[in-house]
């Protein structure tokens, strides 16, 4: 490992690292990795930027390292010893198994209907809010995996989530965050509420369709392994943690094939030599080596999850460095997949090199992280590449979709990095192309 370099304060004192850090997240996390492969940011935040202490840090997450926030931003006791994270790991195991690939073939399967009858929908309104419907789209293509063919509300609720959690544009005055705090709460339990419901219907009712990923929580409810609570706690983070992180990364993907008419021609080619117009299956995908290199690109440049962080939660060693309990540790898969010395251009647009000469064969591990790594790496991984697979597919299969002429989206990182104002235009490709209606 390359030695680490004194740790540095970049505006001098603390307090100008923070402001520059709010002001400017992304250009602040390019700007920091000059200083080193661990920069001070001040007493209490460290950045490593080397895809070996990014390692050491994710690897020993659970340990050494703690998350001490849920998904929904909620403070958690996330050490070693804590039952909340022996009972979240049992979870997510169980449901792990559910998200798996044999779970996600025959989800697959039925994927690319749900996103036919959306783009059908948002062709005949011909404009579209590129978030808000993509959000839609996937809050109700995790909730079919996790519940089964018959969400019911489920989907609309995660939506309802999403908005209470969002800060607002303007600044909120003092008493506004309980408010906006309780609204969170209400919403969470409607969801839990609903998601307990559905689990306990299909316990009764365990005949006909549902999901792989129900039945599997219902057996280790069974076994004692798990109890309803926690099962009604991983479905609810796991909807929450899909639906806006993939709807993100497909708003960057469709933005980035509108800037690149020449990658979306060869998508369309890809997509017409391998399905000929019909849908495609999960079986396709593998084929479909062009749109997965344009999905791989687009999670490089554009990590949803741009910010990670952990809390030392044990007497550390990191990069020559002492770090205490109580400090804390950030990485950044945004400013990692820019690094010169682990891509060629990074700051390109450039899916063929998935393809042509992968970059994968060259790069060192931990350098490609928009689903993290480690024991709390994304669980849904596989699911959201398939989803962004299915959904690129379909929609260039059947439609041409552009940005609309009076829209100039910006960097949204307020919460997970988005096009903030992205409007896409919809329409039909060519009757001849969507034989499958
Ligand atoms: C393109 C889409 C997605 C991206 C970029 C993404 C990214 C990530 C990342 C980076 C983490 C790790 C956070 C950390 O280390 O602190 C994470 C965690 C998680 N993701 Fe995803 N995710 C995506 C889709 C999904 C989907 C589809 C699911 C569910 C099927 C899912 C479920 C989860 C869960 C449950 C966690 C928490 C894991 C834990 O803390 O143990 N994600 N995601």
């Amino acid at each position: 490992m390359a030695a680490a370099s004194v740790p540095l304060r970049l505006a001098g004192h603390g307090l100008g690292n923070r402001l520059a850090f709010e002001r400017d997240p992304l250009g602040f996390l390019l700007h920091q990795r000059q200083y080193g492969d661990l920069v001070r940011i001040d007493d209490e935040l460290y950045m490593v930027n080397t895809p070996a202490l990014v390692e050491q840090v994710l690897k020993n997450t659970n340990s050494t390292f703690s998350i001490t926030r849920d998904l929904l931003g909620e403070e958690i006791d996330g050490s070693r010893a804590s039952e909340d994270l022996a009972q979240w790991m049992r979870a997510r195991h169980v449901a792990g198994r559910g998200v798996n690939r044999s779970g996600l073939r025959a989800a697959g399967d039925r994927m690319a209907a749900v996103v036919a009858r959306h783009a059908e929908a948002w062709r005949d309104t011909g404009t579209i809010d590129a978030i808000t419907a993509l959000e839609d789209l996937s809050a109700r293509l995790i909730a079919e995996f996790c519940l089964g063919p018959d969400p019911g509300r489920v989907p609309a609720l995660v939506a309802r989530l999403q908005d209470a959690r969002l800060p607002g544009a303007l600044p909120w005055p003092g008493w506004a965050p309980s408010l906006r705090g309780r609204r969170l709460h209400r919403v969470e339990r409607e969801l839990a509420a609903d998601v307990s419901r559905l689990i306990e219907e299909r316990g009764t009712r365990p005949e006909g369709p549902a999901s792989v990923v129900v039945d599997q929580l219902i057996d280790a409810c069974g076994q004692g392994v798990l109890t309803h609570q926690g099962a009604v706690g991983v479905v609810v983070s796991t909807l929450f943690a899909a639906h806006e992180t993939t709807a993100a990364a497909l708003a960057w993907l469709l933005l980035l094939l509108d800037r690149h008419p020449q990658v979306r021609r060869q998508v369309v080619d890809e997509v017409d030599r391998e399905l000929g117009g019909r849908l495609p299956t999960a079986g396709d995908l593998p084929r479909l080596a062009i749109t997965g290199a344009v999905v791989k690109e687009t999670l490089r440049l554009y990590p949803p999850l741009w910010y990670l962080e952990r809390t030392v939660a044990e007497p550390a060693e990191l990069g020559g460095h002492r770090l205490h309990p109580g400090q804390r540790v950030g990485l950044s898969p945004f400013a990692l997949h820019r690094d010169a010395r682990l891509y060629d251009q990074p700051a390109t647009f450039h899916p063929a090199r998935w393809t042509d000469r992968p970059a994968h064969t060259r790069l060192p591990g931990y350098a490609y992280l928009p689903f993290g790594a480690g024991p709390r790496m994304c669980l849904g991984a596989h699911f959201g590449t398939v989803a962004m697979t299915t959904t690129t597919a379909t929609l260039t299969a059947g439609y041409q979709v552009t940005r609309a002429a009076d829209c100039t989206p910006t960097f949204d990182t307020r919460t997970i990095l988005q096009p903030r104002g992205l409007t896409l235009d919809i329409t039909d490709r060519a009757p001849m192309s969507r034989t499958y209606r």
